[in-house]
């Protein structure tokens, strides 16, 4: 089962891949005319009632597939108003090359004559609330035929992702969607064939530009829209919450805030006076510190938990007794990654090891990436928590999906870019679920630097990432 909008996000991954959306097209559109001589007897009448949107489109093409049945192309709306530029070109072409095609300007025009099959290639996926004209009264006409109704995609008003119509949608026989099935497929009283149409197996396994689609801001965007994200860090080290406090803050979080002992409180602001700290007495965090982090967590969206927490027995005791009372959500990192396993906990938990801290949570170890997914999948689905698991390859799995991430290069390999990471994909975590939060931040992450060595080779400090994080996220690179 597949989305719209992660549909969307696959289709855009294969494009970047070097598959673009016009050979997907053409894909489909002979699917769509496999259909149509599947269900019509040779000398049978097929009409094809096109939108002018890549819905469209696809009929377009199967028209160039359907030559024994000579069928009228429909078009609704002048060509002019072709919303995409693939679909355009399949229009002219159909022009060019002289098939019936007949332009509707007005509901008025549009006569559908007594076809045997009809192919309903109004709307797709791009469908936004109830069919205006002149698609309502196409969906009244073609449900008036006792014609064959086959659907391209989806019937033209439903929307794909809930089943739902909010007017009048085709009523139709057959649907054929591609690539997978869509969940609002499920309901309808129609026969549904799922029509391979190429896209590679790795444009949705592997993150990509595509997956940025889900940080799309609103427009009506707030203050607080975005998510607040506490650091829980510092002690034996200073840098590690600054860079993750820092990294969530470039991640578009609306606000962040550090918790860290007092001993190392100034030496923390002095990376960066933008950070808000709220100390907690002594050098290390210990348990007596649990209702001041727990005060805090409860104002916060989601917390970064371990980035140089250090490993004192005191300090895993805390953070061990904070996941057990803590039901909200939290990437843990570092050196406390290695409770996670005994701790039973409401949380909702990214952790983000590397394979050794993985290995020592008790994890699988696997050098081929495939065998990595399988494997780590497993274990998330042990723990009950998402797992991030840093690597050439990163795998990431909550237990049910699993992907795969290969931006980053060996230059990344110097320390800091995990906290970097972990700050990333806690800002992520207040908005997305787990499993997209760390796809992202490790795509966003890797990109970053990739960007920067192809700009001035190796030699890459982790606080050089921080300020392409942004563009690594929302785009403005030339991919
Ligand atoms: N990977 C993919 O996602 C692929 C998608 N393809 C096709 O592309 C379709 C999606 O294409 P689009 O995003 O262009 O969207 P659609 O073609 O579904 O619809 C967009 C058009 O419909 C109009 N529209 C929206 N709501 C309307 C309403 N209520 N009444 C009347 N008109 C309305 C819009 O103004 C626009 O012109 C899919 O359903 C599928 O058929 C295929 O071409 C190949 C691959
Ligand atoms: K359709």
């Amino acid at each position: 089962m597949i989305t719209a909008e992660r549909m969307a996000a696959v289709d855009e991954n294969a494009a970047a891949l070097g598959v673009p959306r016009k050979q997907l097209m053409e894909s489909s559109g002979n699917a769509v005319a496999a259909a149509v001589r599947e269900a019509a007897a040779p000398g049978d009448a097929v009409a094809l009632v096109c939108g002018r949107g890549n819905n469209g489109g696809d009929a377009f093409v199967a028209a160039r597939f359907l030559d024994d049945y000579d069928p009228p192309i429909h078009l609704l709306g002048r060509p002019e108003t072709i919303s995409t530029d693939i679909a355009r070109e399949n229009w002219a072409a159909l022009e060019r090359a002289e098939y019936d095609t007949r332009v509707v300007r007005d509901s008025r025009d549009f006569d559908l004559g007594d076809p045997d099959v009809v192919v309903d290639a109004m709307l797709g996926t791009g469908v936004t609330g109830a069919l205006r004209e002149p698609e309502r009264s196409a969906a009244a006409e073609i449900n008036g035929t006792d014609a064959t109704v086959i659907a391209v995609d989806v019937p033209s008003g439903v929307d794909a992702d809930t089943g739902e119509a909010a007017g009048v949608a085709v009523d139709a026989d057959r649907v054929v969607t591609f690539h997978d099935d869509k969940p609002g497929l499920d309901s309808l009283d129609a026969t549904v064939t799922v029509a391979d149409i190429g896209i590679p197996e790795t444009a949705e396994l592997f993150a990509g530009p595509g997956d940025r689609r889900l940080l799309s801001r609103p427009s009506d965007a707030h203050k607080g829209a975005f998510g607040e994200v506490l650091i829980v860090g510092g002690g034996p080290y200073t840098g590690a919450p600054a860079l993750s406090a820092q990294a969530a803050m470039r991640a578009g979080a609306d606000l962040v805030r550090v918790a860290c002992p007092r001993a190392v409180a100034r030496e923390v602001q002095s990376f960066e006076e933008g950070l808000i700290l709220r100390p907690f007495d002594g050098d290390h965090l210990t348990t007596d510190h649990l209702d001041h982090v727990h005060a805090l967590a409860a104002d916060h969206d989601t917390v970064v938990f371990g980035p140089g927490l250090g490993d004192d027995a005191a300090t895993l005791t805390a953070v061990r007794d904070f996941l057990a009372d803590y039901d909200g959500r939290a990437v843990i990192d570092a050196d406390a990654l290695q409770v996670v396993p005994e701790v039973e906990t409401e949380a909702t938990l990214l952790c983000t090891p590397h394979q050794g801290e993985l290995r020592a949570m008790g994890g699988p170890s696997a050098d081929d990436w495939r065998d990595r997914l399988d494997a780590v999948s497993d274990f998330a689905a042990e723990l009950g928590h998402t797992l991030l698991v840093k690597g050439a390859y990163d795998v990431i799995s909550d237990g049910t999906d699993a992907r795969a991430n290969r931006t980053g290069n060996p230059g990344m390999t110097v320390g800091g870019t995990g906290d970097v990471l972990a700050g990333i994909a806690g800002a992520l975590l207040a908005t997305q679920d787990p499993l997209d939060a760390g796809t992202l931040a490790a795509y966003a992450n890797g990109l970053a630097g990739d960007r920067i060595v192809d700009r001035q080779g190796y030699g890459l400090l982790a606080s050089d990432l921080l300020p392409e994080v942004p563009r690594a996220l929302w785009g403005g690179y030339d991919e």
